[in-house]
């Protein structure tokens, strides 16, 4: 595709440093050109996630390809919903081997639906799943659960899929591998003046003209569905990029930082949306209560709550909860927030310092009980100046 085009090159441009990105591979980089599964692009890309990784950085998989799996197995060309689904369940199974055989981690299949993302219970579970495979060090590898959507529920392509797990999982970026070198102003295959377009401030309704084309013949959605993705990432304050999942130059570019593609910046603020999203999380029924010095913290200093603060927990719940932060007495809720410890551990280091939480509890998830980008502030003193989203390192 970008042979066409070898006179209109992409140049090459720094990217922001990141720490964590969902890396997407649609189902055009992962076939063999007969139909069946190909593993030389994989390949290249697994080696640059150990590359990543190696750099201290994480990476997810969000990897297309069951479909273009299964087809090559069974040399099916079924394209109705039923047959696809067929399909995609006999692809899956490859599709995982393959990156299996070519990353030293252990692969973690996740397969999500449309209803796993928009109902919080189950988006925070997948977000806590999610957050422990990368604790562990396993690359989990997530697809749509392509046997049990429905045709009107389905998300469809893994652009937006992708999306959505950056935001689940808090990513810097969203990087996304395709058969072609980026965004060009046309269909690199259609249009003889189509020019690249390394740089997208704002995804206007003019640029998504330019990605009428279609997809490739074994993709789905084409350069479209990438450029709503990146209009949700943007929204979320996060970056992506699109580069060529065939281009050796192209990935060794990026494990520089260095982006031979498209680049689609954040433009949204990463804290409000998230800050938005942590009011709209329901309440896990648990509670800590805190004591004066912690609750100044929070409100006058910005802090995150430390288990030094923490007098107290009410109720049973797990990592990755939804709990209210009060006083040491009465019911003036104080904030609210997500839990990095589950109630019964949190219960033996209340009133710990930071430092002593792995000798108590035999592990460390995080220094802080619950991270500030994780807290929204809820009394009138609370509305004191939110700090700079500071990320802790947490796992
Ligand atoms: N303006 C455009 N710029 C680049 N590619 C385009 C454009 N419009 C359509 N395309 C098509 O989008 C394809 C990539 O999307 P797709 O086939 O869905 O791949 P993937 O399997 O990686 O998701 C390209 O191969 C190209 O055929
Ligand atoms: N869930 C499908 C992927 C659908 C899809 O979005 O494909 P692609 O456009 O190649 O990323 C599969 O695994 O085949």
């Amino acid at each position: 595709m970008t042979s066409t085009h070898s006179e209109h090159a992409f140049p090459v441009q720094p990217m922001p440093r990141w720490q964590r990105a969902v890396l997407k591979v649609g189902s055009s980089l992962l076939t063999d050109g007969k139909g069946g599964l190909g593993k030389r692009n994989a390949a290249a890309l697994a080696n640059m996630i150990a590359r990543f990784r190696d750099q201290g950085r994480e990476v997810l998989l969000v990897s297309s390809g069951a479909v273009a799996a299964g087809r090559g197995l069974l040399a099916n060309s079924g394209a109705n919903l039923a047959q696809r689904q067929a399909l995609a369940a006999i692809g899956q199974t490859p599709m995982l081997a393959l990156w299996q055989g070519l990353v030293e981690q252990p692969v973690a299949q996740v397969l999500l639906s449309h209803d796993d993302l928009r109902n919080r219970r189950r988006y925070l579970n997948a977000r806590a799943t999610l957050r422990e495979l990368l604790r562990i060090g396993a690359l989990p590898i997530v697809n749509e659960n392509d046997t049990v959507a429905v045709d009107e529920l389905k998300l469809g392509d893994n652009d937006n899929l992708a999306a959505v797990v950056a935001s689940l999982v808090d990513a810097d970026v969203l990087l996304i591998a395709t058969d072609t070198a980026g965004l060009y102003t046309g269909h690199p295959g259609h249009d003889p003046a189509a020019v690249p377009v390394p740089r997208i401030e704002e995804i206007t309704h003019d640029i998504m003209l330019m990605a009428q084309g279609g997809a490739g013949s074994l993709g789905t959605g084409g350069m479209y569905t990438k450029l709503e993705a990146a209009t949700k990432t943007a929204a979320a304050g996060i970056d992506t990029a699109l580069f060529c999942g065939h281009d050796a130059d192209a990935i060794a570019a990026l494990a520089d930082d260095r982006l031979h593609g498209t680049f689609i910046p954040a433009h949204g603020d990463r804290l409000v949306a998230r800050k938005m999203w942590l009011r709209h999380t329901p309440p896990s029924g648990g509670a800590i209560r805190i004591d004066a010095g912690a609750a100044a913290a929070l409100s006058e200093q910005g802090a995150s709550l430390l288990p030094g603060g923490v007098i107290a927990v009410e109720g049973d719940f797990n990592r990755d909860a939804m709990v209210d932060v009060l006083p040491a007495e009465g019911h003036r809720r104080l904030a609210r927030g997500l839990v990095q410890y589950q109630s019964s551990d949190l219960q033996r280091i209340a009133g710990c310092h930071s430092s002593e939480i792995a000798s108590v509890l035999g592990f460390n998830n995080c220094h802080s009980v619950i991270r500030r980008e994780d807290m929204v502030l809820l009394s009138a003193a609370a509305a004191a100046p939110t700090p700079e989203l500071f990320m802790e390192n947490c796992e």
